[in-house]
């Protein structure tokens, strides 16, 4: 029999939700779509684990806007540039437009947008900040990649700076996921 490697939650995990290393897959997304994604391998696919990198805190200063949220921050110095840890959650092709946890991943050639939610299940990555309001600019960047496996993921990278242990890592949301939150009030 195969012994199940059990999961551990990173602490201050919520625990309403699930904890995952690597991408489900919604039922709008089609057996094509899922395996362009994939890239085909039928290799397991681990988790790229540098979240060694990051840790998940409760934010206490009343002078941050996420103030009583949680946060991304950084366990030791991060290189400039360096791959920190993948956005993980659920691959979808639904619209997801009430959830803050939906990141797009990749728009296909036929027009489809596949987004990735972590409102419901995710990694440390959905925690992360916008930089709005807390530095003059993100110290972190999303840009997507194919791994080793040539599965196609989000990751969150160092910027051109390194990163000093403790600091909060902060990515810019993009301006229109600003503008969709304010024009809902
Ligand atoms: C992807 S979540 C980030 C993690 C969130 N702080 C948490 O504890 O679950 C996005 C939400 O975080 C908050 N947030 C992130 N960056 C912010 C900022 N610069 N100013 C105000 N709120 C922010 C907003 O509530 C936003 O809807």
């Amino acid at each position: 029999m195969r012994a199940h490697k059990k999961v551990v939650e990173p602490s201050h995990w919520p625990q309403h939700l699930r904890y995952i290393q690597s991408h489900t897959y919604h039922s709008s997304i089609s057996s094509e779509t899922r395996k362009s994604i994939e890239g085909g391998t039928s290799r397991r696919r681990n988790s790229f684990r540098n979240d060694r990198y990051v840790t998940i805190r409760h934010i206490t200063d009343p002078s941050h806007p996420a103030c009583n949220q949680f946060g991304l921050f950084a366990l030791k110095k991060i290189p400039a540039k360096a791959h920190i840890l993948d956005y993980i959650g659920e691959i979808h092709a639904d619209e997801r437009l009430t959830s803050d946890y939906d990141l797009s991943l990749v728009r296909l050639p036929a027009g489809e947008s596949i987004g990735i939610d972590a409102s419901r299940t995710g990694n440390e990555a959905r925690f992360i900040n916008d930089y709005r309001g807390i530095k003059l600019k993100p110290n972190a960047v999303f840009m997507d990649y194919r791994t080793d496996l040539g599965e196609l993921r989000m990751g969150i990278w160092a910027a051109n700076e390194d990163i000093k242990k403790g600091d909060e890592l902060l990515v810019s949301y993009g301006k229109a996921w600003w503008k969709a939150r304010t024009e809902q009030l």
